[in-house]
């Protein structure tokens, strides 16, 4: 099986799937430490960490800056770093990683120089606008391009004491970005939420630990503002945990075959978001008629392609910033489940409506799904070529933005390809 082909035809095992698989690390923590870690002065040894595209688009960003960033093996990133950023000779590269993107263009305000932050063509449809808007409110001379990348800042040094308001109703990555750069301002600073409720606080949670380990204080004054000292960050060690997001797929694989995959982890020892999912995940084929996404965003891809072999239709709530993650997710939803059963996914307003149909499961469908190179589309798809024939993903390589070896991951569950040239 060769990821580098044009399409996977996935050969429905037609019996339950059953055996070890250790999904990898957490993209989202390894991308938070890899950040703390360069910010901190000393050496950090990040063990169980992802590599992926996205990791190593971060990790190549700290080393531009001058920070060492070694690989001793496949799980480990050692990283030195002295307290500072350096200006880097040409602009950063930062692909379709949403994290790296909205972490580094908080982090390079601390560079003394001119830094561009820039990423692939779909990096450069996600809205960066409130979290540059929020930086210039605190002095930054920073600019985006219409509200998108590329971002160019001219650092001054690290922020000055204050407050600055956030809408994180696009991205909670925003929110999260701030909180990360604020550990290194000159006094304290309050990360304070303006607009409506966010989407995945989760990952706010998230990136309040990761600072936490690596010696920052911060502490969350109410519901809506996170106050941060000027600590700076502390090298450490640290053990990263499995990715969540990439749990649900096997947690997907193993109710939609009735097998048993072991994952090495129990659901509950996850602390990101998405492993609430499994709580859902475990009552199919009843899932529920209302699901709210917007705790477990990531994870929505998987629940929905459950859906379509669900007792029962399920209509996905909260997941209106689904539209600019990697692709229009929820479009790429209703499309792609309607390209292998008309009116099985469809769009209300925000909303994605999932019919279900039990009857798909065993019959054979040839279907070319369209991936929009977003990983999370060809990962939750492969689902359906489980129980469906004739599923074909197309672009399967897209997976390797975090989950490179998630092909291989079925192959040694026991699930055949056909390669497509
Ligand atoms: O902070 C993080 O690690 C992430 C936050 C979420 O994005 P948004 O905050 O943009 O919704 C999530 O979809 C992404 O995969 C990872
Ligand atoms: C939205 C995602 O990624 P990011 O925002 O980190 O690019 C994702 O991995 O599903």
């Amino acid at each position: 099986m060769d990821a580098r082909a044009n399409g996977l035809t996935i050969k429905a095992p037609g019996r339950p799937l059953t055996g070890r698989v250790t999904p990898p690390g957490s993209k989202s923590i390894t991308n938070r430490v890899l950040l703390l870690a360069a910010l901190a002065r000393g050496t950090s040894r990040l063990t169980g960490a992802l590599k992926s595209d996205d990791t190593k688009l971060m990790a190549a960003a700290l080393r531009a800056m001058g920070v060492t960033v070694e690989e001793p093996d496949d799980t480990s990133f050692v990283v030195t770093g002295t307290g500072r950023l350096q200006a880097p000779a040409v602009p950063l590269f930062l692909g379709n990683a949403g994290t790296a993107t909205r972490f580094l263009t908080a982090a390079v305000t601390m560079v003394d120089g001119t830094v561009v932050v820039d990423g692939d063509a779909h990096m450069r449809k996600r809205p960066i606008g409130p979290l540059v808007q929020a930086l210039r409110s605190l002095g930054i001379d920073i600019t985006d391009t219409g509200g998108y990348p590329p971002v160019t800042v001219r650092g001054h040094g690290p922020f000055a004491p204050g407050r600055v308001g956030i809408d994180g109703g696009l991205s909670s990555q925003y929110i999260s970005a701030l909180l990360m750069a604020a550990a290194c301002g000159t006094g304290p600073v309050e990360v304070a939420l303006t607009g409506k409720e966010i989407g995945a606080r989760g990952y706010v949670d998230l990136t309040v630990a990761a600072m936490r380990a690596f010696g920052a204080e911060v502490e969350q004054v109410d519901e809506a503002t996170w106050r941060v000292q000027p600590t700076g960050y502390r090298a450490a060690d640290h053990v990263i945990e499995p990715d969540a997001s990439a749990a649900t797929y096997l947690w997907g694989a193993e109710v939609l075959t009735g097998g048993a995959i072991d994952l090495g982890v129990p659901a509950a020892a996850f602390t990101q978001p998405d492993a609430k999912a499994q709580a859902l995940i475990a009552q199919f084929p009843h899932l529920p008629a209302v699901i709210d996404g917007s705790q477990m965003q990531d994870a929505v891809p998987t629940l929905a392609v459950l859906a379509a072999f669900n007792q029962n239709p399920v209509r996905f709530t909260g997941i209106a910033n689904l539209r600019v993650k990697e692709c229009d997710r929820v479009a790429a939803l209703a499309t792609e489940l309607s390209r292998i059963r008309p009116g099985l996914g469809r769009e209300e307003g925000d909303d994605l409506i999932v019919a279900s149909d039990p009857t798909l499961a065993g019959q054979v469908l040839p279907t070319r799904i369209e991936t929009y190179a977003d990983h999370r589309i060809a990962m939750s798809f492969a689902l359906a070529g489980l129980k469906i024939g004739g599923i074909t993903i197309l672009d399967p390589g897209c997976v390797a933005k975090t989950y490179p070896a998630y092909w291989d991951a079925l192959a040694s569950l026991g699930v055949t390809y056909d390669e497509v040239a």
